[in-house]
């Protein structure tokens, strides 16, 4: 569907339009009711980097509208953690979100892009202006999201949250018990003001988008929730045309790291799971089902270990390793037929940082 006049109403075409409360999403929802629009919706805590705009991007690939929302939820922090340092950095993000988005990732352009090379120079300048990166974005204040107020102190809390039992207190949930109710509860209000078609989140919080796919599907919620691979930084080393990666993750967490050691030794847990994925996926070994693929837990788990071992530092502290059921999240002795998610947090000084590689399954 190409911009109609409606966009111009509601905002500017090369600027996302920029809402604070649920009353005018709902309105602004409404419209794209009305013009029959299909709404993608990518939440995030601000501070963007590469992996939240290929969320981003993808929401652009395939849906009419795309809405970010950025708000560092606070029921998701206990009172220990890292709540007031966040990075917010909201002029930066919304920059990054008014970048015009190409021609390939909106899907409403598509006969322009075929017709393009030939187009005269007079037809090109009539073309309408490419749309940015996201059409609306949602920088609610915490009184809107939590209208009964809120408190990192748990027994002190009032008001509705949403638990996904059976799904939160295993692997991030031992370290964060309280982290998986406070996204449940946000999601769940993000999705009840935005009322998506699809929802976009990254497999690096594996955990994460297996327990928001069970809220989907318990609270019988009509949103496809689409897992985007993760995004890694580049290599960091003194060729700076070399744009390979190192394997390091992108987080908005990797700001915290404070010197090159410090980047350096943010790789070792990737490091670590790619050494056991590689026991299961064994070299040059495409076959599906290899005599020579190692499955056992103890075998994979302590190859990552090794890593971890090998390159002792008291900046670097391992907080544990996972080989979980896709599913299900249960611990598992073997990867089985169903795969597994294999995972693990680690400390670099004071950031603590969370990756994992999925052995043949998918989220
Ligand atoms: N490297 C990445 N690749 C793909 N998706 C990512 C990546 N990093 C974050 N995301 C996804 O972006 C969404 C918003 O995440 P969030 O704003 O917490 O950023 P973050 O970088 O994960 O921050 P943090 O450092 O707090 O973990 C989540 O769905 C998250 O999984
Ligand atoms: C999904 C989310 C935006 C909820 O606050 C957050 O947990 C995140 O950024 O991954
Ligand atoms: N991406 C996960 C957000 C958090 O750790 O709080």
């Amino acid at each position: 569907m190409a911009p109609t006049s409606a966009d111009t109403d509601a905002g500017s075409l090369n600027r996302p339009l920029v809402l604070h409360t649920t009353s005018q999403v709902h309105a602004w929802r409404r419209q794209q009711t009305k013009l029959d629009r299909t709404v993608g919706f990518v939440p995030t805590m601000g501070a963007l980097h590469r992996g939240h705009l290929e969320l981003v991007r993808r929401a652009r690939a395939q849906c009419d509208s795309v809405v970010v929302s950025i708000f560092v939820n606070p029921s998701q922090f206990a009172p220990h953690e890292d709540l007031d340092q966040y990075p917010r950095d909201l002029d930066t993000d919304l920059a990054k979100l008014s970048a015009p988005a190409t021609m390939a990732e909106t899907q409403t352009a598509t006969t322009v892009t075929t017709t393009a090379p030939n187009m005269s120079s007079q037809a090109r300048s009539s073309q309408p202006p490419a749309r940015p990166l996201a059409d609306m974005v949602f920088v609610p204040s915490v009184c809107e999201m939590y209208p009964s107020g809120i408190t990192l102190n748990r027994a002190e809390q009032r008001g509705t949250f949403v638990e996904v039992l059976g799904k939160s207190h295993q692997m991030e949930g031992i370290t964060r018990p309280h982290f998986f109710r406070g996204v449940a509860t946000v999601v769940n209000k993000f999705f009840n003001i935005v009322v998506p078609d699809y929802a976009y989140f990254g497999q690096k919080d594996a955990q994460q988008c297996v327990v928001v796919k069970s809220m989907v599907r318990d609270l019988c919620l009509p949103i496809k929730v689409v897992v985007v691979p993760t995004v890694r930084d580049h290599q960091r080393h003194h060729d700076i045309n070399d744009r390979s990666s190192d394997g390091l993750a992108l987080s908005s967490r990797n700001k915290y790291l404070t010197s090159p050691d410090q980047r350096r030794q943010a790789t070792t847990l990737y490091r670590a799971l790619t050494a056991a994925a590689a026991l299961y996926r064994p070299a040059g070994d495409n076959s599906h089902a290899s005599a020579t693929r190692t499955t056992d837990r103890e075998s994979l788990l302590t190859a990552a270990r090794k890593v971890f071992e090998d390159e002792p530092s008291p900046e670097v502290q391992l907080e544990y390793l996972s080989l979980a059921h896709p599913d299900t999240l249960e611990e598992l002795d073997a990867v089985g037929a169903d795969g597994a998610i294999l995972s693990g947090a680690f400390r670099v000084g004071q950031t603590r940082l969370i990756d994992n590689i999925l052995l043949n399954c998918t989220l």
